[in-house]
Order: C-alpha cells, then structure tokens, then sequence
C-alpha cells in the first residue's frame, strides 16, 4: 500500500486562484487589502517564509508593507514597528514573524498587535474568541491543516487525532480548532511528557507530527490507512528534513509531504485571512 499525497502546493495553488477574484472584486469596490510583515534578525528559514509571503501578495493582487529589523533591534523598537502598523490606513492586517531572537518577550509583543489586524491569529484575545466559538482570524497552520483534509475528503467528525506538539503556532490552536462543533474530532494532545508517544499515534485515524523531531513518526507507530501530516521543520545537513519517517507512506493512507505540505496551506491561509479581513472591513 502507497499512501495518496495530501498534496498542499497544489490545494494551496488553487485557494490563491479563489482569492485573485475575492480580491479583484474588492479592488473594484475601491478596497486595496495589505498585508504587512515585521522580521527581526537574519534567520535564513524566516526571511525565506517572509520572501514567499509577499511573492503570495503579489500573486493575488494583495498589497504587502515590509519592515524588516536588524537582529540588534531592541524590545522598544520591535513595539515600535508594531504600534506604526496598527496606525497604518493600508494595512488590513499583519505578522511578526516568529521565533523573535532570544531575549525579546514575543507575548508581550503578540499582544500588543491590534487584534483587528491580528492575520496571524495568535493574538490572546483572537485565540480566546477560538475557545468561545465566535468568529475571528485563525492562526494559519492549524487552519491550513483543517483545509488541506476538508478539500481532500479525509472525514475528521469523529475521527481521532494525535497531535504531536504543543507550540503556539500549531499544536495548542490546532486542538482548539479540531475540538469545535463544525469539526467534531476526538483530540490528544502529545507533548515531551507524554509516556507512551507510539501507544496514543497507534490508535489516530489523523495524526498531526509537529514536534520538530525528524522522524519521530514510524511506520511501525501507525494505524493503517491514516492520514499523516508533517509540520515538522527541521535541519540535517542543511536539508529539510520532516516529523514522518519515509516508511509511512507504506502503511498511511494518507501522507502530506515536506516540503510541498503544510507550509504552502500555512502561506494560503494568511491571505484568506487578510481578504477576510478586507471584506469584513467593507461591510
Ligand atoms: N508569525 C508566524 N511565525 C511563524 C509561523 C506562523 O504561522 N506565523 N509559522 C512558521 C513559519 N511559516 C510561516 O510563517 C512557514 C513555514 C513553512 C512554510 C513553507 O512553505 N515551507 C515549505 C518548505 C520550505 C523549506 O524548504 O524550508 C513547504 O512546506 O513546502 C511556509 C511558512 C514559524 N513561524
């Protein structure tokens, strides 16, 4: 058995297609939606996500701010450039992107994003409208993963998802969102105190690998027919390299690959939100 690819680049390719008319329809309503992006140091992995963001922008007709600090930037300054994009009129919506160098208090920073321009969101009071069911920006990999399974049929009502990880941008929103009503899947949480990692993945009909372990997934912990979804990034000899061992695709029903996943959804969603965000501003 070979698994079906979930295949994001192409999923994520045809979202953009659906949100060039969203924002061409928006653009002749006299509404121009911004995305903005705040970098701070020269971490190769995040200027090339902070590249493909605004090359996402350009695609869809989506105008992009960029404000990119030097490692040295200081707490007051990375605030600074926050408190500049709440006031921008062209900006709909922004991010920071994360991780922040060592040393800066990235919550004190996400909180202080207005969270009406929250595209990320991972701001408190965004990530509290997720626990109370009302409306409001999604954080984009969880979202992404939701829609990646959605628009390749993998039923999640009922389904038992392991997600392996509990970092902020993944693991904790993603069982927040799998746990709502419209979504109705049964969800544990894994993390680097979970006692028996193989026990819990063996028993998923969804498994989520975001722990940021190369290979922490095997085949051998799989039920047969699952689906896998990668999250994981990690670096071996200066290759990418995923949370999900080669052998899954043996056993998996369903395997999103790294690259050429997650990551691309994580990017469409971003901009599903800021159209969003742009529409809900129109009225
Ligand atoms: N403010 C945020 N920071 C970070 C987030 C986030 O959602 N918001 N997530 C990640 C990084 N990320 C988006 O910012 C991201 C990661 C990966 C990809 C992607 O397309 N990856 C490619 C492979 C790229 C490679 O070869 O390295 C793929 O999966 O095909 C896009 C966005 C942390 N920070």
């Amino acid at each position: 058995m070979t698994a079906q690819k979930l295949d994001g680049s192409a999923t994520a390719a045809a979202i953009k297609g659906e949100l060039k008319e969203r924002v061409a329809a928006l653009r002749e309503a006299g509404v121009v939606p911004g995305l903005g992006t705040i970098l701070v140091g020269d971490d190769p992995g995040s200027r090339w996500y902070v590249n493909g963001k605004h090359k996402d922008c350009a695609e869809v007709g989506i105008e992009s701010i960029r404000v990119d600090l030097p490692a040295t930037a200081t707490q007051e300054e990375i605030e600074e450039a926050v408190h500049t994009l709440n006031a921008d009129p062209g900006c709909t919506g922004y991010i920071v992107q994360l991780p922040l160098p060592k040393g800066r208090d990235e919550n004190r920073v996400l909180g202080l994003v207005d969270p009406a321009k929250d595209a990320d969101g991972l701001h408190p009071t965004n990530l509290g409208w997720l626990v109370l069911g009302n409306e409001a920006p999604l954080p984009c990999t969880p979202n992404g993963i939701v829609e990646l399974l959605r628009r390749h049929g993998v039923e999640i009502a009922g389904a038992e998802v392991v997600v392996v990880g509990r970092g902020v941008t993944v693991g904790r929103p993603l069982g927040l969102l799998l746990t709502r009503r419209s979504e109705n899947a049964t969800v544990t949480l894994c993390h680097t105190g979970t006692r028996d990692l193989a026990a819990h993945v063996r028993r998923a009909d969804i498994v989520v690998a975001a722990a940021g372990v190369p290979g922490i997934i095997s085949a051998d912990m799989v039920k047969p027919g699952a689906a896998v979804l990668d999250v994981g990034v990690s670096r071996v000899e200066g290759k990418l390299a995923g949370d999900v061992a080669d052998d899954v695709w043996q056993v998996a029903g369903w395997v999103s690959p790294n690259p050429g996943g997650v990551g691309p959804m994580t990017r469409a969603m971003l901009l599903s939100n800021i159209v969003s965000m742009a529409e809900k501003a129109r009225g």
